[in-house]
């Protein structure tokens, strides 16, 4: 249950919120009383929250279809040229300004301010408002988030914005508080059981309740990796058998790998060697993040007890910079293996070109 006024999360069976005394509602009439507040042109921004793979954007969109009806499906999507993907339907654009990386301020001060103006007019000549859908903006710069609330405030008339990211607390304080954040927790191991029994059930599949089961433990609560977890299981064997084998995700795999090469030898070669891999994981669009979160997962299971505590220091270190690594990296002239001494090559490329001025690492 939450407050629908403040978003804050009632966990107590109360029927009024403990933080601005509003009445709550359980989740399910919840989406049915916001889409009425949207209809009625009478709902806030909304800021969607929570981990990956919690169905925020599953949400969002059927929020959308039941304000808009069938017409809010996604109609198309165009690039611009900022190489920015856009998904949008009569009523509503979904983008993720983050994708822009550093140029996120003009996407936000540009773009955003563009779309945010039009408002469209419904078939009964009333003006409706547009709404603007923005996935991942607590990857957003300080600077694009500050444009943001300005625009926020400045097209509240025309324009409804759907906020959506996995943390909160990267968001400023001044567009939460225009907002109304909700919450929306990891599915409990029974609910992502009861969800792969409904996909079992309408692609006539028989999934034996003990596997089920133990996709949903695998999964780490995220709907997403159960449901591509279970997709990969029935590709590798059908009928499914109670202690068939889930195997664990192709990059995890890699990332393993990783980890055993880092161990097996510490040399300027080794070194090369293991950078190459970590590009390649880039490449393929894995997060740096995710990765790293991983790859010190993997280590700190081999590593001895007094070195832990300076590989999870590092790790923090690297994760909090890695978005800049993740746009410097391609730009970066790195030193052959014979020049890189250690860990020194692998930290100072990054760091030096990330702090300099992008327009000239472009030129
Ligand atoms: N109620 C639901 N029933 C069945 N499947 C669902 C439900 N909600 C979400 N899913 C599925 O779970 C997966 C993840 O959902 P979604 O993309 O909405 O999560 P998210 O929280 O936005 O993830 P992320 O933050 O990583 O982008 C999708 O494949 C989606 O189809």
């Amino acid at each position: 249950m939450f407050c629908l006024r403040c978003g804050i999360e009632i966990i107590l069976k109360v029927s009024r919120c403990i933080c601005c005394n509003y009445l709550i509602f359980p989740a399910t009439s919840a989406l049915a009383l916001l889409s009425l507040r949207v209809t009625e042109q009478d709902c806030p921004h909304l800021l969607f929250y929570g981990p990956p793979g919690s169905g925020k954007k599953t949400l969002i969109m059927a929020l959308l279809r039941q304000v808009f009806g069938p017409g809010a499906e996604k109609a198309g999507s165009r690039n611009i040229d900022l190489e920015l993907t856009t998904l949008s339907s009569a009523n509503h654009v979904e983008l993720s300004p983050s994708d822009a990386g550093f140029q996120d301020r003009y996407v936000v001060r540009e773009v955003i301010k563009e779309m945010a103006k039009n408002r469209p007019i419904d078939t009964k000549g009333k003006r409706g408002f547009k709404v603007l859908v923005l996935n991942e903006v607590d990857k957003l710069s300080r600077e694009a988030q500050h444009s943001l609330r300005r625009t926020m405030e400045k097209y509240s008339a025309s324009c409804r914005l759907i906020l959506c990211c996995n943390s909160s607390s990267k968001v400023t304080e001044a567009i939460r508080s225009r907002c109304l954040n909700i919450r929306i927790n990891s599915p409990t191991e029974e609910q992502i059981v009861k969800v792969l029994e409904f996909i079992a059930k309408k692609e006539g599949l028989q999934l034996p309740s003990g596997f089920a089961t133990r996709l949903a433990e695998k999964s780490n609560r995220s709907l997403r990796r159960a449901i591509l977890s279970f997709e990969t299981c029935r590709v590798q064997q059908y009928p499914f058998k109670d202690n068939q084998a889930i195997p664990a995700m192709d990059w995890e795999e890699f990332v393993f790998e990783i980890a055993s090469d880092i161990m097996q030898e510490q040399s300027p070669k080794r070194l090369f060697q293991v950078r190459g891999k970590l590009y390649e994981l880039l490449l393929n669009c894995v997060p740096p993040v995710v990765v790293l979160k991983r790859l010190l997962y993997e280590l700190l299971k081999r590593l001895d007890a007094e070195i832990k505590h300076e590989v999870c220091h590092w790790a923090a270190y690297y994760v909090s910079i890695s978005f800049q690594i993740l746009f410097i990296v391609p730009l970066v002239d790195f030193p052959s293996p014979l020049e890189c001494s250690a860990q020194a090559a692998y930290i100072q490329p990054p760091l030096i070109r990330a702090n300099s001025d992008p327009v000239a690492l472009h030129s």
